[in-house]
């Protein structure tokens, strides 16, 4: 891919996903820069993959071909406002945004340019197994879409949405989604331990069993996950039972209120940011 000298406005822990799937996937560090207002994340990201950081935005900027705006949604205008008025104007740069419920129209506004790919990434990227949407408005350049694309590639798999909402279906089924099965995991250990188990016996079980799972799931692409599913379950077994009380309980719909929450909620910050 493209080695662009790209900087990370805000080095928090997505900055940190990306920059560390990056850098095991061969993109140079001298060619990274990470910009934080305070000095700890930044020496250990130094410390960690030998990339360029900085304390000053505008430094950044002036530096980079490309800028990943990785700051929280709701440090993004005050971030950009100053950025614009320290460096004279961001034109020329690729804007590449990772931030929830902001939309492409109010990132223009307030980088006063429309250079921008908009992006839903997840923080599996650390390990190369990433999920990132994609965004872009028709006037941007395919070589600047492929650069993003090849990125994010870079640290795992990409879907491009055709309508600028579909990033909010991303965030409810990939960007959010990792903290959902760590908190399935995490109910299964808690019962795995008042079982027995010792803490360190009831995460291995859960770990193992659901990275199985998912490379079950990746291994057999062309069989349905209710068929997966199927043959874990015994006629008259233990999984049966199991699921019987997940099903009666509403699991299904629990699952469907809770990523229609998400939803609900990136739109809303889209109103409000
Ligand atoms: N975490 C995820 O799973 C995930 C997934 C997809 C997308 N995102 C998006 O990624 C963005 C960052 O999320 P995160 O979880 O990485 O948050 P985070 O850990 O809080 O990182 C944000 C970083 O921005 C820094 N910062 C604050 N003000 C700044 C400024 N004016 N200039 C430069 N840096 C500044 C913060 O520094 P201090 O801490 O020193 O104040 C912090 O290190 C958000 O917009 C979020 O919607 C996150
Ligand atoms: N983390 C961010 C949030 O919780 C965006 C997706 C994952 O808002």
């Amino acid at each position: 891919m493209e080695h662009r000298k790209l900087a990370f406005i805000g080095a928090g822990n997505m900055s940190r996903s990306l920059i560390s799937g990056l850098i095991q996937s061969g993109y140079p560090a001298d060619a990274i820069m990470a910009v934080n207002p305070s000095r700890p994340k930044l020496d250990a990201l130094a410390a960690d993959f030998g990339i360029h950081t900085s304390q000053n935005n505008a430094e950044a900027a002036n530096w980079a071909q490309a800028l990943v705006l990785a700051v929280k949604p709701q440090m993004m205008a005050t971030m950009l406002e100053a950025l614009v008025r320290s460096t004279g104007g961001l034109d020329g740069k690729l804007l590449i945004s990772i931030a929830a419920g902001i939309s492409v129209t109010r990132l223009e506004q307030m980088a006063g340019q429309s250079r921008i790919v908009r992006t839903m990434p997840n923080t599996p990227s650390l390990l190369g197994l990433g999920m990132t949407g994609l965004y872009a408005r028709e006037h941007v350049e395919q070589a600047d879409r492929d650069y993003c694309e090849q990125m994010m590639q870079a640290v795992g798999k990409t879907l491009w949405v055709a309508q600028e909402d579909g990033i909010n279906q991303v965030i409810a089924a990939a960007g959010s989604a990792p903290a959902y099965f760590f908190l399935f995991m995490e109910a299964m250990a808690t019962e795995a331990v008042k079982q027995g188990f010792t803490e360190q016996e009831a995460r291995l079980l859960v770990q193992q069993t659901a990275l199985g799972a998912a490379n079950m799931v990746a291994a057999n692409p062309d069989t349905s996950l209710g068929d997966l599913r199927a043959q874990v379950t015994s006629k008259g077994g233990t999984t049966a039972e199991a699921i019987r009380s997940f099903q009666q309980q509403g699991l299904e719909q629990l699952v469907a209120d809770a990523m229609a929450a998400a939803v609900a909620r990136a739109r809303e910050l889209e109103t409000q940011l």
